[in-house]
C-alpha cells in the first residue's frame, strides 16, 4: 500500500527502559500517520529506550538488524509508509553503543543510517548533568542526505542542532530537509529548543523536522517534547501534549 502523498509527520511519546512498549508506541504512531495520509513519520531520538544507567544502555541496545528495528521495518512496510527513527545501535566488541538515527522506506528496507557527532555533556548549575560520552560513542562522518519521497534529508541528532556549520554543511550537500530527532532536557529546550531550529531553518532555507521525546522517563530524566516542523521562512508551531501532528 504506498502512499501519494508529501505530507511528513513528526511524533512524540516518551519512552522508558521497557523496549517492547516503546516499541508499540512507536508502531502506533506509524498507524496514525499512515492513516492521515502522511508519506513519512518522524519519531525521535532513542525511540527505543531511555535508561537509567549506563550499564542498562549497554544491556538493552542491540545491532541494526535486532528486534527492535525489525518491528519498525515490518510496520513501515506493512502502512507503507517511510520512518525516521532514533536508536542506540550495538557496535560489538566495544561496550558503549551509537547513538543512531535510521531512515526505513516504505518497503521497511533500511535506506539510511547516520550516527551523533555531537555528543552531550555538560553541567548545569541547578539542572542536568550529563555525560553522553561515559555510554555514547561518537560518529565519525556526517552522510550523503538520503533520497526519499519528501526530499533530500540530511541527518543530524539532538545536540547537533547546536552547530550551525552540520547544518550548513547538509545544506551544501543538496539537502532539502533537515532532521533532529531528539530527546532535549526541560531547562535547555526552554531556552533554546524553538530559537535553534528555527534558526537552522532560516540560514540553510530547508525544512527542519524535529521529533522529540517528551515527559518523565524515570526518576532522573525528563525531556521537553515540543515536536515541530518548521519551513524556511521560520514559520512552524509546537504543541504540547500532543501525539502526532501532520
Ligand atoms: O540518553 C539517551 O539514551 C538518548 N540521548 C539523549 O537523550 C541525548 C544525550 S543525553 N540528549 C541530548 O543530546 C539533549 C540535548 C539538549 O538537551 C540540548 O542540547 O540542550
Amino acid at each position: 500500500m504506498a502512499i501519494h502523498s508529501r505530507l511528513a509527520a513528526v511524533g512524540q511519546f516518551c519512552a522508558t527502559a521497557v523496549k517492547q512498549a516503546n516499541q508499540q508506541a512507536c508502531i502506533e504512531l506509524i498507524r496514525k500517520a499512515s492513516e492521515r495520509q502522511a508519506k513519512m513519520v518522524f519519531l525521535p531520538e532513542a525511540s527505543d529506550f531511555i535508561a537509567s544507567n549506563k550499564e542498562e544502555v549497554w544491556k538493552l541496545s542491540e545491532t541494526l538488524d535486532g528486534p527492535f528495528l525489525q518491528g519498525i521495518q515490518y510496520a513501515a512496510k506493512s502502512a507503507g509508509i517511510w520512518v525516521s527513527i532514533g536508536i542506540h545501535e550495538t557496535s560489538l566488541p566495544q561496550t558503549k553503543v551509537f547513538n543512531t538515527q535510521v531512515i526505513v522506506s516504505d518497503t521497511g528496507d533500511i535506506v539510511g543510517k547516520y550516527r551523533k557527532i555531537h555528543l552531550f555533556d555538560i553541567e548545569m548549575r541547578d539542572g542536568p548533568q550529563l555525560s553522553e560520552s561515559d555510554q555514547i560513542l561518537r560518529g565519525e562522518r556526517l552522510e550523503e542526505p538520503v533520497d526519499t519521497p519528501l526530499g533530500k534529508i540530511g541527518m543530524q541528532i539532538c545536540y547537533d542542532l547546536r552547530f550551525a556549520e552540520a547544518a550548513i554543511l547538509m545544506r551544501k550537500k543538496n539537502a532539502d530537509i533537515l532532521t533532529y530527532p531528539s530527546a532535549f532536557t526541560v531547562p535547555t529546550g526552554l531556552a533554546h529548543w524553538e530559537p535553534l531550529l528555527r534558526a537552522r531553518a532560516i540560514e540553510t532555507q530547508c525544512f527542519v523536522i524535529a521529533s522529540a521525546q517528551i515527559g518523565q522517563h524515570n526518576e532522573k530524566r525528563a525531556s521537553f517534547g515540543h515536536a515541530m516542523i518548521i519551513d524556511p521562512w521560520g514559520t512552524g508551531k509546537s504543541r504540547m501534549n500532543f501525539e502526532i501532528n501532520v
